[in-house]
């Protein structure tokens, strides 16, 4: 019996790494979509933000948030140091740049949880690199039933994000892709589908030309 070999993708084409950003109201859900996601697919890092806010029970530094106080935030933000950073419910919110660009570099995907002020900004450098997707609740009730859930914040932090959430919501039209998270399952389902098509875009390979070139014998 003669052995073959499976065949492999040709080394030759390689992909741009992607920027896959989730916003939402808050309480809405993303952080566990983003999560289940992380989980089931190595292809993708998730960028660690920093923070001025205060650590919530059980979250890690330097794996949920870098959280630093406000004067080296203001440090971080002189040496250049965010792709992007915003204030968000009386919190400062930054992107590190140099782990971004090391896993887009490597052509991986890196996803992000960061407000619509800081998706604007990623979208003017990003441009063709950036999917953005926003992520809705079912209705206004079951996002207060959803924060109060979480049991993390008090029920003064929970009003504020209740009231931040109509302005959060009237961005909706801005994302390439909406999820109304009914089902947490079907949403994570929802954006593996979408970071499938996405990979597979055609501006996003490189080396295809001279590939095709080459199947087609025109070399
Ligand atoms: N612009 C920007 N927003 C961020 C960043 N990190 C987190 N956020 C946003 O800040 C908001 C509050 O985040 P957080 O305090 O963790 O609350 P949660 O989203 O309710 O869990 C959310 O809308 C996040 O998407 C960041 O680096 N930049
Ligand atoms: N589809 C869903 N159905 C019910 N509860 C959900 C769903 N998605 C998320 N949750 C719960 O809602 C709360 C807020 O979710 P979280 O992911 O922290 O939101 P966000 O990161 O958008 O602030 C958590 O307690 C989470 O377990």
């Amino acid at each position: 019996m003669t052995q073959t070999t499976p065949p492999t993708l040709p080394a030759t084409i390689h992909r741009r790494g992607l920027m896959l950003v989730m916003s939402s109201p808050s309480g809405a859900g993303k952080t566990t979509i983003s999560r289940a996601l992380l989980a089931r697919d190595d292809g993708i890092a998730m960028s660690v933000s920093a923070t001025t806010r205060a650590p919530r029970p059980g979250e890690v530094d330097g794996q949920d948030y870098y959280f630093v106080p406000v004067p080296r935030f203001q440090e971080m933000v002189e040496a250049g140091e965010f792709l992007e950073h915003a204030k968000v419910f009386d919190n400062y919110y930054g992107t590190p740049r140099g782990p971004v660009e090391a896993v887009l570099s490597q052509g991986r995907d890196v996803m992000f949880d960061i407000d619509w002020q800081g998706t604007q900004q990623l979208r003017q450098t990003a441009r063709a690199d950036l999917v953005s997707v926003f992520v809705l609740p079912p209705s206004v009730a079951e996002l207060e039933r959803r924060l109060h859930s979480r049991a993390q914040d008090s029920a003064e932090v929970v009003a504020k994000r209740m009231a931040k959430a109509g302005d959060e919501m009237s961005h909706w039209p801005e994302y390439d892709y909406i999820i109304v998270n009914v089902d947490v399952e079907q949403s994570i389902a929802n954006v593996q589908a979408i970071l499938t098509a996405e990979r597979l875009k055609r501006e996003r390979q490189v080396g295809m030309h001279d590939f095709v070139t080459r199947l087609r014998g025109l070399d």
